[in-house]
């Protein structure tokens, strides 16, 4: 099936009558031990919009999305997703968010078909519905052939691509996405930026973390740009790359490094 043909999967969101942002982060906190991987980090992700997160490894990307969704509770601040508090409301909070964390723990003993039944049976989702959303998504997921085969046997790519299923399953308005692309191949890469891009057509947003700058630069209409737990730029993709390229910016931002041509003298002999 292509991905463009057939009932569009997701309930439109043109019903949403303010301005409310999509995710909304206010001054969030997280230290573990005497490493503060989110420092009072404050971010808005307006409606229809495709956020793109980037910043260097161990900037606090995870842990700011994990705050955000409800999976780890912050030290302070607070996250709303579309108005809802996602730690005094998480019931209302969840239910306008999917999410797909990094190195998801799922139940890997389901089949791929069996883990998107039973996700939409615990949304509450009545099963008819969820039947039929299940067999679209493996469909358009290109995971329809493997759909009787256990989680724990899929490949990296393919465990990106069920977890995106799962997410998307409840009709959310808005995804979160950690690295969504991460081992993915270029033809199942190519399927999930047409959903994505479809999804914030009708109207809901998509925030995702990526290191592929070029990825994010196709995709994304804003970015943030954290380092050391703190958004150091964001705006629209043109305010953040100021005529430059994305990654040109972001060398400069993050304070570029020009490491590797000298040590290692014992590699190189
Ligand atoms: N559970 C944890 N226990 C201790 N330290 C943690 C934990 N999770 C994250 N950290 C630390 O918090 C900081 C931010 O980590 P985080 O995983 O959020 O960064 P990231 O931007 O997602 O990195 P990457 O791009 O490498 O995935 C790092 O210094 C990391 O070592």
């Amino acid at each position: 099936m292509e991905p463009e043909s057939g009932p569009p999967p997701f309930p439109d969101a043109s019903g949403a009558a303010d301005d409310t942002p999509a995710l909304r982060l206010e001054t969030l906190g997280k230290r573990f031990g005497n490493t503060t991987a989110v420092d009072r980090l404050s971010l808005s992700v307006p409606r229809s919009s495709f956020f793109g997160l980037v910043g260097p490894n161990g900037a606090g990307k995870t842990t700011t999305l994990s705050m955000a969704v409800g999976l780890l509770r912050p030290d302070g601040g607070s996250a709303h997703i579309l108005g809802s508090d996602v730690w005094q409301d998480p019931v209302r909070a969840k239910e306008l968010v999917g999410v797909l964390p990094d190195g998801m723990a799922m139940p890997e003993r389901l089949t791929g078909r069996e883990l998107l039944t039973y996700t939409g049976l615990l949304r509450g989702i009545d099963p008819g519905t969820v039947a039929q959303r299940t067999e679209e998504l493996l469909s358009v997921l290109e995971l329809t052939d493997a759909a009787h085969i256990l989680v724990v046997d899929y490949s990296a790519g393919m465990r990106k691509k069920i977890g995106l299923a799962t997410a998307m399953l409840h009709g959310p308005k808005l995804l979160v996405l950690d690295e969504p692309f991460e081992a993915v191949d270029p033809v199942s890469a190519g399927t999930i930026r047409r959903i994505l891009q479809r999804f914030v057509a009708a109207g809901n947003a998509v925030v995702f973390s990526s290191h592929v700058m070029a990825l994010v630069e196709q995709l994304c209409d804003q970015v943030a740009v954290i380092a050391s737990g703190r958004v150091i730029a964001a705006g629209s993709l043109d305010e953040v790359r100021g005529g430059a390229s994305l990654e040109d910016a972001f060398v400069h931002l993050v304070g570029g490094r020009t490491g590797g041509g000298e040590g290692l003298s014992w590699l190189a002999s």
